[in-house]
């Protein structure tokens, strides 16, 4: 069996991303969404990023930004990999890892009308449109762009899909036992679940939420 792998995201204090490093987190997520209350500029990111050791993964959110601005954010900060949770497209996307010599993962913020075959074929558009897709992040769908502590209706996330997905939205220690147990999915992805206000985390919360998922994955 995989083990399930870990992304904390919206980071923005060294102590948090220390505590996420020693609690196993495998990746961790930095959002360059000036809108968000989670916001870090790039110099400040890459301070954040320097407290990382090897074979942990320095993720960068974007929503629809520029290359131009992506590009500069990867030259301060040197992060492994993309997050792009807006609204753009397939050839967008390729273009702008292409740009950054970057690997990305998109997100798709389900609605309540999604099914799960619109999985699928967002999926397999994203994966034919650049080789530096790297999957599918599933969150759930709300007026803002992410981060709203909110849950999907995970039965949407066929057998097929699972094991390929970052699952995603209003995950917290309470729940992501269930949803490792039941999707099997490649990673979770938590930010205000192990938060105590926004962009600030719980030492306690994070511990909790990776011990959930540890316990989850092992073999019964
Ligand atoms: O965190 C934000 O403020 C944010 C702003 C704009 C786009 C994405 C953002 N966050 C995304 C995430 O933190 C995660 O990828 C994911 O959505 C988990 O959020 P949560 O439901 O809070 O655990």
């Amino acid at each position: 069996m995989n083990r399930t792998r870990v992304k904390i995201c919206g980071l923005t204090r060294r102590e948090d991303v220390q505590t996420a490093v020693d609690a196993g987190a495998d990746a961790l997520g930095f959002v360059f969404y000036p809108a968000s209350p989670r916001y870090v500029s790039a110099h400040k990111a890459s301070e954040l990023m320097a407290e990382m050791p090897p074979f942990v993964t320095s993720v960068g959110l974007f929503v629809n930004a520029d290359i131009d601005d992506i590009a500069a954010v990867v030259e301060t900060t040197h992060l492994s990999l993309l997050q792009f949770h807006g609204d753009e497209s397939p050839e967008w996307c390729a273009e702008a890892a292409a740009a950054t010599n970057r690997p990305f993962i998109r997100v798709f913020r389900v609605k309540p009308d999604t099914t799960a075959d619109d999985l699928l074929q967002y999926e397999r558009i994203y994966r034919n449109a650049s080789p530096y897709f790297k999957g599918l992040l599933l969150d759930t769908w709300t007026d803002a762009y992410g981060g709203a502590g909110k849950v999907f209706n995970w039965s949407l996330v066929s057998k097929e899909i699972g094991p390929r997905v970052v699952l995603s939205g209003g995950l917290s220690a309470q729940n992501v036992a269930g949803a490792v147990s039941e999707l099997r999915p490649f990673a979770v992805d938590v930010s205000s679940g192990v938060e105590a206000a926004k962009g600030i985390k719980d030492a306690e919360k994070i511990r909790a939420f990776i011990r959930a998922v540890r316990q989850a994955g092992e073999p019964i």
